[in-house]
């Protein structure tokens, strides 16, 4: 860095300014000099997790964050805001529409949209915080500032105090994440027309709500604002809703989301949208051409899908490699066309999931301390955190067939179930796939409440190698929603299941 102190000292009134941002950036140096084993860009659910591993694996460790707080997308504007109003608002929709169906009665319900917003934002600033806690433990230098790729083995952060930093590591990690897709013709000012991250932070429940692609985040965000009492309009490109779910489930899906009022668009497009005297005003047309029809409302989401993150790293500066759509290619050992960079999470290829994220984030710095990390991608869980959930685990039965496997299929309706039957919460099934020679479990597919605690056992027995009968032979407690997915494994292997 050579700015001349003396420069700075003809610059009257900024001269201070010059020259404490000097003094910073030669202190920043000094104490950067050590090489570190690792340096993380990005403090997301793989950047984070990566460098508290690092940490307990004895590696010195430094992770670059640019937003100010840590925990990423997930923490922030994602997993964790998005389950805190999920639940709120199944909350209020249940004392609303459903406590009278338990004797309970509580008068007229209503709700405090900014006191919602407020328990959300506290859940999240606790655990942003919690995680710095978690890297002095571990000791993991945290540098709040953008990180950028200088070289092979250094990264310069612009510091968001202005201070400029340089780090020398034997390994870098990038871990930058992802971004919201945009759609063209439809721009985002996250107040009218919004992202997930404005998803999150209106003001006020809409009346009228669109909701432009029923995947996770259009179905769980329009899940939120159709319980607190807006009327969401789903727009689907494709002919189904969530295309990675198994077939059938997403069908019962997409019927038990009709009955609690979403409306859904399918095969259709949006072509434009603007704002117009406060209001959204759409054009939609078929996805395989024809007339074009117009729709308003008074706040559209778009929720396209994500795209991974890269912009101002400088990969360009030392040659790491990008894919077709953007993302950061690397081997199977987590390692970009630079042998000593390596890439995870949501900006390399795969699933977009923060658990995903962190496996990733644990392999990686695993192998660079000379141990044998690796994940199982195929063990890998998705949940959608709707009312009732849906989580499944391995191949879809389509999937199962497509790779060659002869199928069997078990299922059970929660309907059956007698716990399901207690608490009067009985939308949903659960479908066991298994291969028809060795018994060998596929996946497991479940719809209902808390299918997303529920779907683990699978994960576990997926993972283990089971079988279907080795989950039916398991004794699950009773009464439990588990139950079903016993059954629905008896039902698999033996043909039969018991309570049905
Ligand atoms: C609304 C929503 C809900 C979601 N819900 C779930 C869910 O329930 N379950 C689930 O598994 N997943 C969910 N996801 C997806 C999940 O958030 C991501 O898969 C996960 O956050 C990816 O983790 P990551 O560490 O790869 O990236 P990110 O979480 O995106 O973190 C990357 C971080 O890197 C920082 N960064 C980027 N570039 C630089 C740079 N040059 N220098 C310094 N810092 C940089 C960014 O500021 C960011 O904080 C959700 C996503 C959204 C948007
Ligand atoms: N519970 C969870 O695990 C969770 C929750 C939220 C987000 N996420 C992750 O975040 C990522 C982004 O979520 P998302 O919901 O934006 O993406 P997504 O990929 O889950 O769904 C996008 C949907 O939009 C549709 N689509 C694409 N272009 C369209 C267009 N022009 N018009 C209409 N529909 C269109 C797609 O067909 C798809 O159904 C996902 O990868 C997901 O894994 C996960």
């Amino acid at each position: 860095m050579a700015l001349p102190v003396q420069t700075c000292s003809r610059r009257g009134g900024q001269a201070y300014r010059y020259l404490t941002a000097f003094l910073n950036q030669q202190r920043s140096y000094a104490s950067a000099a050590a090489e570190k084993d690792v340096v993380v860009i990005g403090g997301g659910p793989g950047g984070y997790v990566a460098a508290i591993k690092a940490g307990q694996l004895g590696l010195s460790v430094a992770c670059v964050e640019g937003r100010g707080t840590l925990g990423g997308t997930c923490l922030n504007v994602g997993c964790i805001p998005s389950k805190a109003l999920l639940n709120s608002s199944h909350m209020y929709a249940d004392a609303k529409h459903h406590f009278k169906n338990y004797g309970i009665n509580v008068g007229e319900v209503s709700y405090d949209f900014s006191a919602i917003q407020k328990q959300k934002d506290t859940a999240v600033a606790g655990l942003t915080k919690g995680i710095e806690g978690l890297f002095k433990k571990n000791k993991v230098d945290y540098l709040k500032g953008w990180g950028k790729l200088v070289s092979g083995n250094e990264v310069e952060v612009a510091g968001l105090d202005g201070a400029t930093t340089r780090l020398r590591a034997k390994n870098i990690l990038i871990a930058t994440g992802s971004e919201v897709t945009p759609l063209p013709g439809v721009p985002i000012d996250e107040e009218k027309i919004v992202s997930s991250t404005g998803a999150l932070a209106l003001k006020s429940v809409p009346r009228e709500m669109v909701v432009i692609g029923a995947g996770y985040i259009g179905l769980e965000m329009g899940s939120v604002y159709q319980r607190l009492g807006a009327q969401v309009t789903v727009v689907e490109f494709l002919d189904n809703i969530v295309p990675t779910m198994d077939a059938e489930v997403r069908r019962a899906f997409h019927r038990s989301l009709e009955k609690q009022g979403l409306k859904f668009k399918m095969a259709t497009k949006v072509t434009k949208g603007e704002v117009v005297d406060g209001r959204v005003k759409l054009t939609l047309e078929p996805a395989k051409g024809g007339a074009a029809e117009s729709m308003e409302c008074d706040v559209c989401l778009v929720s396209i899908g994500r795209r991974p993150f890269t912009k101002g790293l400088g990969l360009e500066n030392v040659g790491v490699k990008t894919d077709s759509r953007g993302r950061v290619e690397i081997d199977s050992h987590f390692r970009t066309s630079v042998p000593s960079v390596y890439a995870i999470g949501d900006v390399v290829p795969g699933p977009m999931l923060a658990h995903k994220a962190e496996e990733d984030g644990v392999a990686a710095v695993e192998i660079m301390a000379g141990k044998h990390g690796h994940v199982n991608y195929a063990t890998v869980p998705s949940i959608c955190y709707t009312h009732p959930e849906v989580a499944s685990v391995g191949m879809t039965e389509d999937e199962a067939k497509g790779k060659g496997h002869e199928v069997k299929v078990g299922k059970f309706p929660l309907m059956a179930n007698s716990r399901a039957r207690a608490v009067g919460d009985t939308d949903g099934m659960v479908k066991v796939v298994a291969d028809k020679k060795t018994d060998k479990l596929l996946g497991v597919h479940i719809m209902g409440p808390n299918a997303g605690e529920m779907i683990h056992e699978a994960a576990l027995a997926l993972e283990y190698g089971a079988s279907a009968e080795d989950i039916a032979r398991t004794c699950h407690g009773h009464p439990t929603l588990s139950e079903a997915v016993k059954e629905a494994a008896l039902a698999a292997s033996f043909g039969k299941a018991i309570h049905m």
